[in-house]
């Protein structure tokens, strides 16, 4: 009598004390289940004298009846916890903004070079491109760059045999379309990268990239170059650009000239980025060479040409306001994820 009062009293409290499911369950096997205390005094029923035996197996069953009861009742209990538990863990917020997607961006000289690229592709160019391994002879004589040239020496350009070299421009790529056309009109625009060996400072890289342009056909006139040059300005740097031409000599063009638009950010009153002079130089250019249309089989009587040159890096320097052009290749993300 009293063993079964201590064991009831015992239960109850683990019961309560049961701070999970799982803990509760082990309280219910070991009270409840087949080797617990409550089966052992079942079966140890039979020793009792008989006549006591109904009294005893009913108070028995009174308390399992109690324990169960209250195990159950704190069972439903637990359980509803451990569900809203759960619901708070994997409650999802609807209402939070949407975590934005990392993406990427183009590199700023590949923005630069297809914005130039899409113009005179609007304009009718076709683009051109060749081997950055170049033959001495598309890259320096076919360009009126005869040996001995001073341009041709070992401290500009990285050479890799007696005449294979690192192209120093993409004017080879024009030459060797000159050859392949065969006289025919060409209109083409020539991006690559070019190799130079004496460079190495805050603006100039070893390896940088050049964009070419080359026009040959009948009639094409120096007006037809200064027209081309002033669109090109006033789209890469505002309509209200201006442009001068200033005498220059190149080479490969006959005459040459060295193109300068007004400063677009002083508008010509001076500042840092036009050095006070109001004007920043953009590009060179000039009509091609006769003995360069010669040279490529095309007869400087009957056909005239244009050209120019440009360094990208140069323009997204000025573009972007970019101080030293090694970022453009050091692949720094504080610096390439600027350009969104
Ligand atoms: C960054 N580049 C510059 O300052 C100057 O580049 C220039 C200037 C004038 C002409 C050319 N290219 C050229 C190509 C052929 Cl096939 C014939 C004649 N000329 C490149």
């Amino acid at each position: 009598e009293a063993q079964l009062q201590q064991l009831k009293e015992e239960a109850l409290q683990k019961i309560e004390a049961s701070g999970n499911v799982k803990e509760l369950n082990d309280v219910r096997v070991a009270y409840l289940g087949k080797k617990g205390p409550i089966t052992d005094l079942l079966k140890g029923m039979g020793k009792l004298p008989a006549e006591e035996r109904p009294k005893m197996g009913a108070l028995v069953n009174v308390v399992r009846e109690e324990v169960t009861t209250v195990l159950e009742a704190r069972m439903t209990l637990l359980q509803e916890q451990a569900i809203n538990e759960q619901l708070e863990k994997e409650s999802i917020d609807v209402t939070l903004p949407g975590r934005p997607v990392k993406t990427g961006n183009h590199h700023p000289l590949t923005r630069v070079v297809e914005e130039i690229e899409d113009l005179f592709l609007s304009m009718g160019y076709e683009i051109a491109e060749g081997p950055e391994v170049e033959k001495d002879y598309y890259n320096f004589e076919a360009l009126n760059l005869p040996k001995g040239h001073p341009a041709r020496d070992m401290q500009d350009s990285f050479y890799i045999s007696e005449d294979i070299l690192l192209r120093t421009h993409t004017s080879p790529v024009q030459a060797r379309t000159m050859e392949a056309k065969e006289g025919q009109p060409i209109k083409i625009i020539c991006p690559g990268k070019v190799y130079r060996r004496d460079n190495d400072d805050a603006t100039h890289s070893h390896q940088f990239t050049q964009i070419e342009g080359l026009v040959i056909g009948e009639n094409i006139r120096m007006s037809d170059l200064k027209g081309t040059l002033s669109l090109f300005a006033k789209k890469m740097f505002g309509d209200d650009r201006e442009i001068r031409l200033r005498p220059s000599f190149f080479p490969f063009t006959e005459p040459s000239v060295e193109m300068d638009i007004s400063c677009f950010k002083c508008s010509g009153s001076g500042c840092n980025v036009c050095k006070k002079t109001g004007w920043i130089e953009i590009l060179g250019a000039g009509m091609v060479h006769p003995n360069v249309l010669e040279m490529a089989g095309y007869d400087s009587k009957k056909l005239s040409g244009f050209a120019f040159g440009m360094g990208p890096e140069r323009i997204a320097m000025l573009k972007y306001g970019v101080e030293d052009i090694r970022h453009f290749y050091t692949n720094d993300v504080r610096f390439l994820s600027q350009f969104h």
